[in-house]
């Protein structure tokens, strides 16, 4: 098949890791007869020190003529001063509201063979498999801001569209799974949170088959921890959805290693691992590429229907992750670029080993 995807580097390690991946989609290219053709373009801090602006009028463009986009990180100390006029993160989001990409998935497995460097005891890591489904174009991120010399708003919006398309998104994706869905909200205090709750409660209907729990969000942090193996689909909204990835990263063993793919009505889709810019480590040649490379997976599969070839890039990254070689992050001592050969050489591998199955089974050669 064709297709054009887009990439946008963005700051800090972005471009180390989405080159990683970038190197991955053209193995899976070469080897599966695709033709994906790709366009850089600017996006965040690197964006504004060039024009002035996060997300410049021909990136956007090319985001919404592409099948799909795949995106590094944007921010970084640079651009950080609260008081600055513009800044690297309003490109994301007036990316994210632009491409109409409501449902982000942020999927939470963990690997067997990193489980040791999570900071929870081995058996509570045991059979987690945890669909996140945050909420992405609305909430405080997106309502009216206001700022003067000592007072400063956020308001928090939702409607109750918003709320229902992202929850039948997770009754839908809770369908192919395990059929539990937890929502999570502050129903106890926040008027939105009650909108979302009853909203819930009435989607939950046309889904009889589906089991509905409520979670607030503050216990819902604690059970991250406790309970981690109970869970299936989690939906929430956007800053609350936000803060517990990032939690749920640390039960992985690292940031570096989560996916996530943003979703709107259609096919197009933005995908990027859902860690940041990582200023500590930039420049280095250290980061973990995993939650890039794996987001390309997500790619595949959501965006241009490839789902062997999805299969093929997550076998080859868990086959890394269970052999080797590990980045620093998850206590190795390997750079973006080993890492990254490693699943380009798992991921040939993988397609021999498929093109030997077929042949056997057809007594071909
Ligand atoms: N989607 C995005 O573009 C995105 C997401 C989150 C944060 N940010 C931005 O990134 C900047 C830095 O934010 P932060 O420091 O709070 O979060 P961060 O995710 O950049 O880093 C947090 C910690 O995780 C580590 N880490 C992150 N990704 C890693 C990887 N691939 N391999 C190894 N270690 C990794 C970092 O070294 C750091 O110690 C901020 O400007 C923030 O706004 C951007
Ligand atoms: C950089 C920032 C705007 C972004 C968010 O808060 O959505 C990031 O933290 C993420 O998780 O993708
Ligand atoms: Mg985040």
């Amino acid at each position: 098949m064709k297709a054009r995807i887009v990439t946008l580097p963005g700051d800090g390690v972005g471009p180390e890791v989405t080159a990683a991946a970038v190197a991955v989609l053209k193995t899976v290219a070469a080897r599966y007869e695709h033709v994906f053709a790709f366009e850089e373009q600017l996006i965040g801090g690197i964006a504004i020190d060039a024009t002035g602006e996060p997300l410049p009028a021909a990136s956007l463009a090319a985001c919404r003529s592409a099948d799909a986009v795949l995106l590094g990180a944007v921010g970084g100390p640079k651009w950080s001063d609260p008081n600055a006029p513009v800044r690297p993160e309003q490109g994301l989001l007036a990316l994210r509201a632009a491409l109409g990409v409501y449902a982000n998935l942020r999927p939470l497995q963990v690997h067997p063979a990193l489980a040791n460097l999570s900071p929870l005891k081995n058996e509570k890591l045991k059979n987690i498999d945890v669909l996140f489904v945050r909420e992405l174009t609305g909430g405080a991120y997106f309502g009216a801001k206001t700022r003067s010399a000592d007072v400063a708003t956020d308001e928090c919006r939702y409607t109750v569209a918003e709320i229902e398309r992202v929850v039948r998104r997770a009754f839908e994706l809770a369908r192919g799974r395990r059929r539990h869905v937890t929502s999570v909200d502050k129903a106890n205090v926040l008027e939105t949170s009650r909108l979302w709750r009853s909203t819930v409660q009435r989607i939950a209907a046309e889904y009889p088959d589906v089991k509905l729990e409520h979670q607030l969000v503050d216990s819902m942090a604690m059970l991250l921890l406790t309970q981690p193996n109970r869970y299936d689909v989690v939906v929430t909204e956007n800053l609350f959805g936000d803060i517990l990835t990032d939690e749920a990263a640390a039960l992985a063993g690292s940031l570096g290693l989560l996916p996530s793919a943003s979703l709107g009505d259609g096919k197009a889709g933005l995908y990027e691992p859902i860690h940041g810019s990582a200023p500590d480590i930039a420049g280095q040649g250290v980061a973990n590429p995993v939650g890039a490379i794996l987001s390309a997976a997500l790619l595949l599969r959501h965006s241009l229907g490839l789902e062997t070839e999805a299969v093929a890039i997550e076998s080859a990254v868990e086959q890394v992750l269970r052999h080797g070689p590990h980045s620093r992050d998850i206590g190795g001592h390997a750079g973006t670029g080993e890492v990254r050969d490693a699943v380009l050489a798992a991921i040939e591998d993988h397609a021999d080993n498929a093109a030997a199955f077929f042949c056997g089974a057809r007594a071909c050669g």
